[in-house]
């Protein structure tokens, strides 16, 4: 069964399987993470930011895709965390923290973009619910 075996080392058997190793691997992302939680919390905000402002369905496709493009990110952050972190044994490594750096930069670039993107949807139907 899926996940009754915990010292699993061989390929999954089921399409059923699979998904609740990766339902567990969310999972366990959210609990280990804080900065998961923190974009799961402002994913939520977004939503629905742009369900009181009725976005249209184009401005829906950015914000989906840019918080999916968040939540990926961190993931890769996290898995890049995990990777040097088995493999340093947490000694001091120099190619260890330009891997952390740089996946870490990977979230802030993503950031950066989601909130242009984010302002060019939102700040236009604020502001014309603050004039009218
Ligand atoms: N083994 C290591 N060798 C060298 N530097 C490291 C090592 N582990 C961590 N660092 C440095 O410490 C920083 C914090 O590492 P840590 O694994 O705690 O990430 P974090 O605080 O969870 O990061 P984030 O905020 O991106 O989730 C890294 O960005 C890196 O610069």
């Amino acid at each position: 069964m899926a996940l009754k075996d915990k010292r699993q080392t061989e390929k999954n058997h089921t399409f059923i399987q699979s998904l609740a190793h990766a339902s567990h691997g969310v999972a366990r992302m959210f609990k280990q993470e804080k900065n998961m939680r923190v974009h799961g919390g402002l994913a939520i905000l977004v939503i629905l930011l742009a369900i009181v402002l009725q976005i249209s369905i184009f401005e829906w496709y950015w914000v989906l895709a840019c918080i999916g493009g968040m939540l990926v990110t961190e993931t890769f952050n996290t898995i890049s965390e995990n990777l040097v972190d088995l493999i340093t044994g947490k000694t001091y490594s120099e190619l260890g923290k330009h891997i952390k750096d740089m996946a870490a930069g990977g979230v802030l670039i993503c950031a950066i973009f989601s909130a242009m993107i984010g302002l060019c949807i939102f700040i236009p139907k604020i502001w014309n619910l603050i004039i009218h």
